[in-house]
């Protein structure tokens, strides 16, 4: 972690396996453990710090520990985004800095599951309209960044209310599909998307975005999103 950021850290947010019990496959009496850490809101410089608030946004580390839960591998909660100004869903931008990371996600209609395998140095999109949930499917620790809009709070209700994600990633098995969907789509597990055509470099720091306001003006503003194929 301190190899990627050399500056102080802020005390990370904490969920635990309590605050994870609505979304897990097998919810039960385990110990309060906590499964990850959330490190908000940072920049490297006052002039970063200056321009990701002026321009709402909010660059985050986020480090999940290996491990599994009665099988099930450690993953963060789930949320989706609510609609910017403009209509369609605030996206985010993701990247793994080490180790590696499944990002499960399904559009509101569940009209499409996707499960996108990104490995280190992989830039992943969460297009508009798409709620998601990141898996720690390896032995190593995961520690991956984001970059998002600040302007909004997220949507748990959906994953609380199913029990999680439509599908829950095992160990042993693979993907299983949750219940408390019913009959769903099958799910579809792809690579990331080649971002070259929205201004993204592939393998570059997302952090070296920060300053850069035509390429990231999409978090806040996601129909400029429009006219590009970013399905996952
Ligand atoms: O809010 P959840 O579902 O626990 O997910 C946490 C992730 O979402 C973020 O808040 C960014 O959307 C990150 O800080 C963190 O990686």
């Amino acid at each position: 972690m301190n190899k990627f950021w050399e500056g102080c850290l802020p005390a990370p947010a904490i969920r635990t396996i309590n605050d994870m019990q609505p979304v897990l496959a097998v919810p039960g009496a385990y110990p309060n453990n906590n499964l990850y850490f959330m490190y908000r809101d940072l920049s490297k410089s006052d002039s970063d710090k200056k321009w990701l608030s002026a321009h709402l946004l909010r660059f985050d580390l986020t480090r999940i520990p290996p491990g599994t839960i009665s099988g099930e591998f450690a993953k963060t909660k789930g949320h989706y985004h609510p609609e910017a100004p403009d209509g369609r869903g605030y996206p985010e931008l993701y990247q793994v800095i080490h180790g590696s990371a499944h990002y499960l996600l399904q559009k509101e209609d569940l009209s499409d599951i996707v499960a996108i395998e990104a490995g280190e140095g992989d830039v992943v999109l969460i297009p508009p309209g798409y709620g998601h949930v990141t898996i720690n499917p390896s032995s190593e620790e995961l520690l991956m960044s984001n970059i998002v809009s600040d302007a909004f709070s997220s949507i748990y209700g959906h994953y609380e209310e199913k029990q999680g994600a439509t599908y829950y990633e095992f160990e042993k098995e693979g993907w299983r599909a949750n219940p408390s969907y019913g009959d769903i789509n099958k799910i579809r597990v792809v690579k990331p998307k080649d971002l070259n055509c929205i201004g993204i470099p592939a393998k570059t720091s997302i952090y070296d975005l920060v300053g850069d306001d035509e390429k990231l003006a999409f978090l806040n503003k996601p129909s400029l999103l429009d006219d590009f194929d970013i399905t996952p």
